[in-house]
């Protein structure tokens, strides 16, 4: 599991773990481990350290302290280093004083000449995008130089990873004691690049947010024993489809199918259609582990929705059977729940502006899971997945931008689903549902269709299981 954690944690650890070291220790380790990752960078590209041109953007606080410290480093190994402050009268006094004793120099425009950057305008104190002096230093990194990030991007929110204005696009982020949120969640993490986790020797509590990795997924999947048999390896019932849209429901159930569930059973309008391309499903009603109802249901389905949630079997709500979802009744259920909306869903359900989800999301799958005592999958282009009372939001770390296509939230239902009638809680149903629809994504290429993507599954689930 990579677990991140809120700034506010970290530096309550940093002041716990500085007050039992000599002063700047911390700052010392820090950049040890950033200067050693651009060495390696730079021996890399060029070969070696000796005779590389590396470029500082150095901000006024101490992740310019961290960029200063680790140049100097670079320059007792040869390269030829260059410090431009955002601000020439707030640099960090102590890095830059060892700088210049390693031979660095100070320019006030950023050399066009550079084998590597390195930007340490800000981290986890920056506040709100970049600043026009510090815009204008990150508009000059000249194209196609590696740009190497102090803790993280600059501009981007540490603990949400909004991007609220101009911010640094880095190829490595080196962040230091712990992954910070913002580095996992887009668009930060999209902005963040390879991200290299640099000990200090930080002692951190329950992290804030996790994602799973493959060993955490193959500890999670259901994987059948020589004592199953489909009954108990769990059915999975799928309500979904339409006469105007039958489509939901195929691509609902080819998730279903390869979720690892012993038998999908569908109910509903569209069974032709769905039969006619997987004559494995059960038709009609029946006794199932998981209900998957809303995708592709159309208006007029609510008694549908209330009865299934009504039963005592698990249930996934996606996409129409979101409408109208009473708090209530959900808080009283006692089998699994997991809703699975995207942002403009996740808006109704809160009575909020889809544009206020788009800018906070984590805040807003906490407060969804919370509200409805539910599991809730917040689908997007880092999907989240919260359930009430548990700390973490876990983010999926997996998944391609060619995922955002019609019908690929129908087959990750299906999937999810699956993964409930198998057994997983709500919030692990959810999060390696996520984690495999993403990989199958990845593994598809784009452009790429929806069925593809189910039909990558199985291939994704052994990547997992037999890496
Ligand atoms: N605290 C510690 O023990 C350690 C901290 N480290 C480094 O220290 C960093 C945090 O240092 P600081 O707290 O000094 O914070 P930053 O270095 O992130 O910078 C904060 C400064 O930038 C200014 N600022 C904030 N937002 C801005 C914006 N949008 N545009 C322009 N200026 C802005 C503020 O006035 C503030 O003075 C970490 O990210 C990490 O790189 C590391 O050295 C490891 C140890
Ligand atoms: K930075």
């Amino acid at each position: 599991m990579r677990t991140a954690y809120s700034v506010e944690t970290v530096r309550a650890a940093e002041r716990e773990l500085m007050a039992r070291l000599p002063e700047g220790a911390l700052m010392l380790r820090a950049a040890a481990g950033l200067a050693a990752v651009c060495a390696g960078l730079l021996a890399r590209r060029r070969g070696r350290v000796y005779g590389s041109r590396v470029v500082l953007l150095v901000g006024p606080g101490d992740n310019g302290g961290d960029a200063l410290y680790a140049g100097a480093r670079l320059a007792r190994r040869g390269a030829g280093v260059t410090a431009v402050p955002m601000d020439p009268e707030r640099m960090h006094a102590g890095g830059l004083a060892a700088l210049r004793a390693a031979g660095g120099r100070v320019a006030q425009a950023v050399p066009q000449r550079a084998d590597l950057v390195v930007d340490g305008l800000l981290g986890i104190g920056g506040r709100g995008g970049l600043r026009p002096a510090g815009a204008a230093l990150a508009e000059r990194i000249p194209p196609g130089v590696p740009v190497v990030a102090v803790d993280l991007p600059s501009g981007v929110d540490a603990d949400t990873g909004e991007v609220a204005g101009p911010a640094v696009t880095a190829d490595v982020t080196v962040t230091f004691g712990a992954y910070k949120p913002g580095l996992l969640i887009d668009p930060g993490a999209s902005r963040a690049g390879a991200v290299h986790l640099v000990d200090i020797g930080l002692e951190l509590p329950e992290p804030e947010v996790e994602a799973l990795q493959h060993a955490d997924v193959a500890g999670l999947l259901p994987e059948p024993t020589a004592s199953s048999d489909k009954y108990r390896r769990g059915v999975v019932g799928i309500v979904a489809g339409s006469a105007q849209y039958p489509g939901a429901a195929v691509l609902a159930v080819a998730g279903a199918l390869r979720g690892g569930a012993g038998a999908v059973r569908y109910v509903g309008p569209a069974a032709d259609s769905v039969l006619a391309r997987y004559p494995e499903t059960l038709i009609g009603p029946g006794r199932v582990q998981a209900w998957v109802i809303g995708p592709g249901l159309g208006e007029g389905r609510a008694g549908e929705v209330a009865d299934v949630l009504a039963g005592d079997a698990a249930v996934l709500v996606d996409a129409d059977g979101l409408r109208g979802l009473d708090p209530a009744v959900l808080r009283a259920r006692t089998a699994p729940t997991l809703l699975t909306p995207h942002a403009g869903e996740a808006a109704a359900l809160l009575g909020v502006s889809r544009e206020s989800v788009e800018a906070g999301r984590l805040a807003a799958v906490r407060r969804l899971a919370e509200r409805y005592g539910a599991a809730v999958l917040l689908k997007g282009s880092t999907t989240l997945v919260a359930s009430g009372g548990v700390r973490a939001v876990r983010v999926n770390p997996t998944g391609t931008p060619w995922l955002a296509t019609a019908g690929s939230g129908d087959v990750l239902s299906g999937l999810a689903g699956s993964l409930l009638a198998g057994g997983l809680s709500g919030a692990d149903a959810g999060s390696v549902g996520a984690y495999l629809h993403g990989l199958a994504a990845r593994r598809t290429g784009g452009p790429l269709l929806a069925h593809q993507v189910a039909e990558a599954l199985p291939a994704a689930w052994r990547d997992t299981t037999h890496p």
